[in-house]
């Protein structure tokens, strides 16, 4: 999909949601697990729930690969059943890759071209050669980690390196260098949106993934606030606070009723 398609159903949705699909068999509800494939079961009812409300899902790779083979099985036709019935929706492969270019070539394979997905998540720390690979692709994205959610972004990306400038600024500055970087987004977890100022001086234009509101208690107002950019600029995700509403035979209905209660507070900023 390209940027602009992404824009236009943006403004048309107004909304910038991403659910995530990180299907835990624990917490789904349990008469699922009496079908056959039950990943995907649950899948397909939280995606016709939610779809009227969201612009993008996100399957993170590790609740698939958990499972085996009948998790690849799962995600393969989670993918299949967004792209025969929802084209326009963006989706992103959360697989967070990066090795040497012939085998980040193959990984970009892997999801583009046998698995189809819009975008796949990347670690940038193996640099340049590790990332434009996953470029070569015509309208494919990468998103790459920039700065994340989590408690050890510190250690790495919050460290200052030369100017006063952090790390993770660093990243950014140099990867807009790359080849087909205009195909480039970043990770910026919503439980740092102060420094989604900073973030938008280096990157006006780019989208951003932004993950950690609802469980990791993000603040959906202040990444808006902060983080929108002309052409709107943010993916927001959300998984266990839509997928896990209720964990009961209404968990779909509770799903679409969180996704809708997100959208309406995006609303405002359009
Ligand atoms: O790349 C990601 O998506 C990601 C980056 C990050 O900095 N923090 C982060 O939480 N994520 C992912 O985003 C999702 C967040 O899930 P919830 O906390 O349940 O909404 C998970 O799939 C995480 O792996």
């Amino acid at each position: 999909m390209t940027t602009e398609n992404l824009v236009q159903q943006i403004k048309l949705k107004k909304s910038m949601l991403c659910v995530g699909l990180d299907v835990d068999l624990e917490k789904i509800p349990q008469h699922l697990l009496k079908l056959d494939d039950p990943i995907f079961e649950f899948n397909k009812e939280i995606i016709k729930a939610t779809a009227d409300f969201a612009v993008a899902y996100k399957p993170n790779l590790a609740f698939y690969e958990a499972y085996g083979l009948k998790g690849w099985k799962s995600l393969e036709k989670t993918i299949s059943f967004l792209q025969e019935n929802y084209p326009n929706i963006f989706t992103i492969a959360d697989a967070k890759r990066g090795d040497i270019g012939n085998t980040s070539r193959m990984y970009a394979k892997a999801f583009f071209e046998d698995l189809g997905f819009d975008s796949v998540t990347v670690a940038p720390y193996m640099g340049k050669d590790s990332v434009e690979p996953f470029l070569e692709f015509p309208e494919k994205h990468v998103i790459m980690l920039g700065l994340t959610s989590n408690q050890g972004s510190e250690d790495f990306q919050l460290s200052k390196i030369e100017n006063d400038t952090y790390l993770f600024e660093k990243i950014m500055q140099k990867s807009k260098t790359w080849n087909n970087s205009e195909r480039l987004m970043y990770v910026v977890g919503a439980t740092k949106p102060e420094y989604l100022k900073i973030i938008r001086k280096h990157l006006p234009k780019s989208f951003l993934l932004v993950p950690g509101v609802g469980a990791q208690g993000g603040n959906l107002d202040e990444v808006c606030k902060y983080g929108m950019s002309d052409n709107y600029g943010l993916l927001i995700n959300s998984s266990r606070g839509i997928i896990y509403k209720s964990s009961g035979t209404d968990f779909a209905e509770a799903a679409r009723n969180e996704a809708k209660a997100m959208q309406q507070k995006m609303e405002k900023y359009f």
